[in-house]
């Protein structure tokens, strides 16, 4: 009796509010290691008795190395989708993604459901970490619109903290490491969420160079003069320093990332042999913090702005519409027929007969209240989709 009352209560953070799911969007260039580092963090729940429930947004992935709970691909066929819509490989992949994304009310539903304790089950715990796998092609994911719907709406949920992942030894040149560190300047700015830099693959190349340049200013630009007497950025065999654009474009932008630096934690990881997964979820604990003291208050903000900025929207189309109906002229007999009702079900009508005197002035408030009660009706109503429903609720893991 004890065991079920513990396991239904919802552990508590220091601050005393309930501890909730974290979700964790890893995001990353071609290659750099996305699937491998989310088998290993899934992995490393699973091994602390702490299963996360996993989504895979990736359409085009042929396979994964671990089970998902919610997958894009089962619900999308990304070859279909091409060939229906006449598409190469990326439009398919953003197509699939925004067929997804009309089913995002339900995925979210489910995140929930399973994010809380179970009354009818209060044995199974309520998971403390969503893990969400993206695909490959970066932009189709960051730069589209379902994208920035999935990731504002897994936001309005959960804490969420995006992670960076990067090959570390294909960023260990100058001009590959400001690529990325750009890349994931523009995600961070554009997301708005917290983010950490995950260098990968550090089994092969350690990590400690980009730390130091993301620190020191001074040592990316004797970095950078190597690498323009290496004659890293081309230009004529021999002359050394290429054309010179490349080293002074990437001085400037050095400084530019200073201040970007700052909101980052940055991590190194070894997804091949699991090194650094403990600090990275340290990491993820503090960006969960800071999401929740500065980003949250910020995204309400944000959300009350377009609430009040729709409801001023809707309250301008219905003046236009009432002034269009132009409630003050009695309707022509020929234009309205008669309304049958059923009367079992209706109030009956007074048999006064005044009541044909009742003033345009009620009539068109009443109408207007029913016509905001439709419209907000609407607007609140989601996508109902039985068999999708059921496809994913046989998905949910225990
Ligand atoms: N040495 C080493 N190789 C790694 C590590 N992580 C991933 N890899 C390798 O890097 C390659 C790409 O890894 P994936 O996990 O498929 O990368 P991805 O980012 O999911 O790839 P896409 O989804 O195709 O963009 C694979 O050959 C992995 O075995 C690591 O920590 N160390």
């Amino acid at each position: 009796m004890l065991k079920m009352a513990l396991a239904s209560t919802p552990t508590t953070r220091p601050d005393g509010q309930p501890e909730q799911a974290v979700a964790v969007v890893c995001i990353g260039m071609a290659g750099a290691g996305k699937t491998t580092f989310m088998q290993r963090i899934n992995a490393h729940l699973h091994a602390k008795k702490e299963p996360p429930y996993v989504v895979n947004l990736d359409p085009a992935v042929t396979y994964s190395p671990y089970q998902s709970n919610i997958d894009i691909r089962d619900s999308v066929n990304y070859k279909k989708v091409m060939e229906e819509y006449n598409l190469g490989p990326n439009g398919g992949i953003m197509t699939s993604l925004n067929l997804f994304t009309t089913k995002v009310d339900q995925v979210i539903g489910l995140l929930e459901k399973r994010a809380a304790p179970d009354p009818e089950n209060p044995n199974r715990k309520p998971v403390k970490h969503i893990l969400v796998d993206t695909p490959g092609q970066i932009e189709a994911f960051v730069w589209s619109a379902s994208g920035s719907i999935l990731l504002d709406s897994i936001a309005s949920s959960f804490p969420t903290v995006l992670a960076y992942i990067v090959d570390t030894p294909r960023a260990s040149s100058t001009s590959t490491f400001m690529s990325n560190m750009l890349y994931a300047c523009s995600i961070l700015y554009k997301t708005k969420l917290p983010m950490i830099v995950v260098f990968n693959k550090t089994d092969v190349k350690d990590a400690s160079f980009a730390k130091e340049w993301m620190t020191d200013y001074e040592a990316f630009q004797q970095a950078l003069d190597n690498d323009q007497r290496g004659n890293a950025f081309g230009g004529e065999e021999g002359s050394g320093s290429g054309s010179g654009y490349m080293g002074s474009l990437l001085n400037s932008m050095s400084l530019m990332l200073e201040e970007f630096y700052c909101h980052l934690n940055v991590v190194s990881v070894s997804s091949l042999n699991g090194t650094g997964i403990d600090e990275f979820f340290e990491a993820v604990k503090e960006k969960a913090d800071e999401f929740r003291r500065d980003y949250q208050p910020e995204l309400d903000r944000l959300r009350a702005e377009k609430e009040e900025n729709k409801r001023k929207q809707r309250e301008k189309e219905l003046e236009k519409m009432m002034k269009g109906m132009s409630m003050g002229d009695a309707p022509s007999s020929s234009a309205v027929g008669d309304i049958k009702a059923d009367d079992d079900e209706m109030e009956p009508l007074s048999s006064d007969e005044d009541s044909d005197e009742i003033d345009d002035e009620q009539d068109a408030e009443g109408l207007q209240a029913r016509y905001e009660a439709a419209m907000l009706h609407q607007e609140n109503s989601v996508t109902a989709d039985a068999s999708f429903a059921k496809y994913l609720h046989s998905q949910r893991g225990q």
